[in-house]
């Protein structure tokens, strides 16, 4: 009875506590979640706070992005500025819309790069601000079209996108996985700000711009030709020198993370990229750097096995492992050899026995760099600066110093003649001109002068004079006295010239062509319009044109504010 009773009272007292702790947590939910919050970027909006106490609790937060190829009109634009324009809300208020929903910038740059903190919206999509309806597509899908899958990592895919804003073409890496929880999504934030750090150097990929939607991390940046891998298996052979050249961009790659205390820990060929213009060699994907300060503790995460330094299984993270990795990684571009994830080869590889079917196919200089890079003992292994400045790659980086100044000369060169060119076509018009007026001023080249119209040799009969009707242009100031009837140049040559024309300036007469739309008002027929074409140049006023009983209208152009009128002799 008495056990019963203890039995009972002890599970009443668990229901109790466990309803009075299950309240609280409901009270407090933001406290508790801040505790596991990790760093958010400093230009993030505090949306995912709101989301965690929705209420109504997301339905889409695990829903994958739909890839939908196709744009439908109206949609709503899911983009958000970051830029601090909801900061007004408080942090404890929960959001209308899921936020998961809505894409986020992500940027780690700062004020001086505004365009990093706000997502273009589509240009194909009707922005409507009042509508609530968010339909399922993601800003990855309004705003790119997927062409093709370039590749896949351990993290994410990358796909060959065009940018539907510019047109251009572009790379999307969209995370794989769904963000678990804050640590996982700060990691994968980690990156864009690596991306972001070294976008600006010559041998790293550029990076455009990273938004998060979904639980997923979308990258955009600057689409490659493809990787050394994918460049290995294609071409097998490398000459040599083009190894040097891989070489000397990596190194330099890897110098500028050294030289700000970051380790890459996933150097390999298929994280090299080869530029889509050049063939400069850029290192991508950042997702494992880590800073050498934070180095063997819980947050570093070894690369590949294959190009792994030995003395990562010891848990030492150093700058010296990522030269082992470039060097083994030089090796396998080198000797077309096919590296180990394990096995006695990989122990081989790491205790400096380098099998020699496939190191004498390379020079003995190339030879001996890869060995001091691939080192058992970390310390022993050059620095990146030490690398840099072998002999060879020495007279390299020369080589391409005065190439970059031959290349900058002789493209101010180019500059500069264009200007010289167009400087010079002014001056061939310019001398050309000066020839006219010397020429008129000798009397030996006479141009017609609209104002002082020459005397036209009469016609010797009717014929020839028809032959050689002229067509008149006459510039009329006042609006064109069109009407239904058929008007004739003589009513505006005589008295009865209501526009007293025939007081105005000497008309001019100009070679046109009768235009074919108005043949149904001329009274010639086709042949003899076509000898109109040849007209006679001017007409003076008394000469034996002015004696014409009629000057038929052969063409009235309203629009023009011109009239072209065709002497018609009257045989009558
Ligand atoms: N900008 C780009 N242009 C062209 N191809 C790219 C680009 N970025 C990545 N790729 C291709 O996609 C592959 C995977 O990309 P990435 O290495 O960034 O993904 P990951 O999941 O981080 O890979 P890992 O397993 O090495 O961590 C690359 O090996 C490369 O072939
Ligand atoms: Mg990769």
């Amino acid at each position: 009875m008495l056990c019963a009773y203890i039995l009972n009272t002890t599970v009443t007292l668990q229901i109790w506590s466990h309803f009075v702790r299950s309240k609280l947590i409901k009270k407090t939910p933001n406290r508790k979640m801040e505790m596991h919050r990790l760093p958010l970027p400093e230009l993030r909006d505090d949306k995912h706070r709101h989301k965690q106490c929705n209420g109504n609790e997301n339905s889409n937060r695990f829903r994958p992005p739909k890839y939908k190829g196709r744009l439908s009109q109206g949609g709503y634009v899911a983009v958000e500025n970051n830029n601090g324009a909801n900061n007004s809300q408080s942090l404890g208020s929960c959001s209308a819309h899921n936020s998961s929903n809505i894409a986020h910038a992500i940027s780690f740059r700062g004020v001086e790069f505004p365009d990093a903190n706000t997502l273009p919206a589509s240009p194909n999509v009707q922005q409507d601000a009042s509508s609530t309806d968010f339909g399922d597509q993601s800003h990855f899908e309004l705003c790119f079209e997927r062409l093709a899958k370039l590749g896949e990592g351990s993290f994410g895919e990358v796909f060959q996108v065009r940018d539907r804003s510019d047109g251009r073409l572009y790379a999307v890496k969209i995370s794989k996985q769904l963000f678990r929880g804050e640590q996982y999504r700060a990691e994968r934030l980690e990156e864009v700000r690596r991306y972001e750090e070294f976008s600006g150097h010559e041998n790293c990929i550029r990076f455009i711009r990273a938004w998060e939607q979904y639980d997923r991390l979308y990258m955009q940046m600057e689409l490659c030709r493809e990787s050394l891998e994918q460049y290995l298996l294609r071409c097998q052979q490398i000459p040599e020198e083009r190894i040097w050249h891989i070489l000397l961009d990596l190194l330099r790659a890897l110098k500028s993370l050294h030289d700000r205390n970051l380790i890459h820990l996933d150097i390999k060929l298929d994280n090299v990229l080869i530029g889509e213009d050049d063939e400069t060699c850029k290192l991508a994907d950042f997702g494992l750097v880590i800073d050498v300060d934070r180095a063997n503790s819980q947050h570093a995460t070894e690369g590949d096995s294959r190009y792994m330094a030995p003395e990562i299984l010891q848990g030492q993270f150093s700058k010296a492992a990522d030269v082992f990795s470039l060097g083994i990684a030089m090796l396998e571009l080198a000797c077309y050899m096919e590296l180990p994830s394990n096995g006695p080869l990989w122990h081989e590889l790491r205790r400096g026995i380098l099998p020699e079917e496939f190191i004498d196919k390379i020079s003995q200089e190339l030879q001996l760099v890869i060995k001091s890079m691939m080192m058992p003992d970390p310390a022993a292994r050059p620095t990146t600066d030490t690398l840099l400045s072998h002999p060879k790659l020495q007279r390299m980086q020369e080589n391409q110093k005065s190439l970059i100044t031959v290349s900058n000369l002789s493209r101010s060169f180019r500059k500069s003649r264009r200007v010289v060119y167009g400087k010079v076509c002014n001056w061939k018009s310019f001398a050309y001109r000066c020839l006219f007026y010397l020429l008129e001023i000798l009397h030996l080249y006479k141009p017609i002068s609209p104002s002082q119209p020459t005397i036209t040799p009469a016609p010797s009969s009717p014929t020839t004079f028809l032959a050689a009707v002229p067509r008149v242009e006459f510039q009329l100031v006042g609006s064109t006295p069109i009407t239904n009837r058929d008007c004739y140049a003589s009513d505006f040559l005589t008295g009865d010239d209501e526009l007293e024309l025939s007081k105005q300036e000497t008309p001019h007469v100009i070679n046109s062509t009768p235009l074919n739309h108005n043949q149904g008002k001329s009274r010639l027929d086709s042949s003899r319009r076509s000898s109109l074409g040849k007209t006679i140049p001017t007409l003076e006023l008394d000469s034996p044109y002015s004696n014409v009983a009629s000057l038929k209208l052969f063409e009235t152009s309203s629009f023009r504010r011109k009239k072209l009128f065709v002497l018609d002799y009257d045989d009558e």
